[in-house]
């Protein structure tokens, strides 16, 4: 008695001669098949093949109705990028019929009766590749998973974790493209520490390396949306996308996150404006359209930053708005009388 391979396997038998189905149906449960399925007609075949998805098909060609390379092509397109090997079983035996069942994708032609000896060894030599094909598709997955780990460690900052300039780069055109298309706003913040030379001077750089961190932690921690993105552009320069984010709502953002800084209370010894350390920020917001640039959009957060550093720091200054968020919220002060006009 000749066996199957290790690796039990589905079968599906087409043939819709009762006795024919009922011999291989036996031999192949006798070479150890694990399990064995029988169609009598094309349509049945095809329906069987979608539910039960078997290894390997024997399949008959003369048949009522549709015939067996009518099946062969139906299975071929319905598998998709996988292969299930097709060995057909007929008693045509004229070269234009192989050669047919070949071209139609049948993967081997044996002709009825067929010795036990041959079934066994053509299905095991089938059973072969398809534990290479098996193999294949496991590497080519493992492949692009891991390609996908690389392309994700490629757009990330090694000491923080978050997105690094590349990713920076890249979503931010992405970002600019979209909120273009959907006509929507896309908000820039960037960040920077406040006197982080002093801190890393006065504690050292493995602790100035600490500090980044706690700030990337806090800059991710407050990016909840799923668009939003922390990023660190620079030594001590982050960067956050917000997509669909106005004006107003980059303003409170902003608020959400110094309160935030604030109440971790990190110290910083060196800082001519308190105990503790700061941020300050450059906001810019727009809707885009075709001029919009990236470079465009990091000029005016850039200049926005600088005007948050110019006026005192631990602020966030917005580009479209000129006005820091503290400024936004303090009372405005009583317009002053016009000239002549006694008070
Ligand atoms: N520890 C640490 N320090 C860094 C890293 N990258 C940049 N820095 C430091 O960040 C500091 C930036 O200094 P400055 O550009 O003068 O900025 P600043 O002292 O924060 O001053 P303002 O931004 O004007 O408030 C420098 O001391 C850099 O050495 C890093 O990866 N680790």
């Amino acid at each position: 008695m000749k066996t199957l391979h290790n690796d039990p396997l589905k079968i599906l038998i087409v043939d819709d001669q009762d006795s024919v189905r009922r011999y291989l149906h036996q031999e192949l449960r006798n070479m150890g098949a694990l399990e064995v399925i029988a169609a009598a007609t094309a349509e049945d075949a095809v329906a069987q093949f979608k539910q039960h998805k078997p290894d390997l098909i024997l399949l008959d060609i003369e048949m009522p109705g549709r015939n067996g390379y009518w099946i062969a092509e139906q299975i071929r397109n319905a598998e998709g990028g996988n292969w299930t090997p097709i060995i057909f079983l007929t008693a045509l035996d004229r070269d234009e019929d192989l050669w047919e069942g070949i071209r139609v994708g049948g993967d081997d032609y044996l002709i009825k009766p067929v010795r036990p000896t041959v079934l066994a060894a053509k299905i095991r030599a089938m059973q072969r590749l398809l534990g290479m094909q098996r193999r294949l598709t496991a590497v080519t997955e493992e492949l692009f998973q891991a390609n996908n780990m690389l392309n994700l460690l490629v757009e990330r900052d090694g000491l923080t974790g978050l997105i690094n300039r590349r990713g920076f780069d890249r979503l931010l055109h992405e970002q600019i493209a979209y909120a273009h298309r959907e006509v929507l706003p896309l908000t820039l913040m960037i960040c920077d520490i406040d006197y982080f030379k002093q801190y890393n001077d006065t504690l050292g750089h493995p602790e100035g390396d600490k500090c980044l961190q706690k700030v990337a932690a806090l800059l991710g921690g407050v990016c909840r949306r799923p668009t939003d993105s922390a990023c660190r552009i620079g030594g001590e320069e982050f960067a956050l996308i917000l997509p669909n984010t106005p004006r107003s709502g980059a303003m409170v953002f902003a608020r959400t996150l110094a309160e935030l800084l604030a109440s971790q209370r990190i110290v910083h010894p060196k800082s001519p404006i308190g105990e503790h350390l700061t941020l300050s920020a450059g906001i810019t917001t727009c809707i885009p359209d075709a001029a919009t640039t990236m470079l465009g959009m990091v000029t005016r957060a850039d200049e926005a930053l600088y005007a948050a550093k110019a006026r005192g720091r631990n602020d966030f200054f917005s580009y479209e708005l000129q006005v820091t968020a503290r400024e936004q919220l303090a009372p405005r002060k009583p317009a002053a009388p016009a000239e002549g006009t006694r008070s």
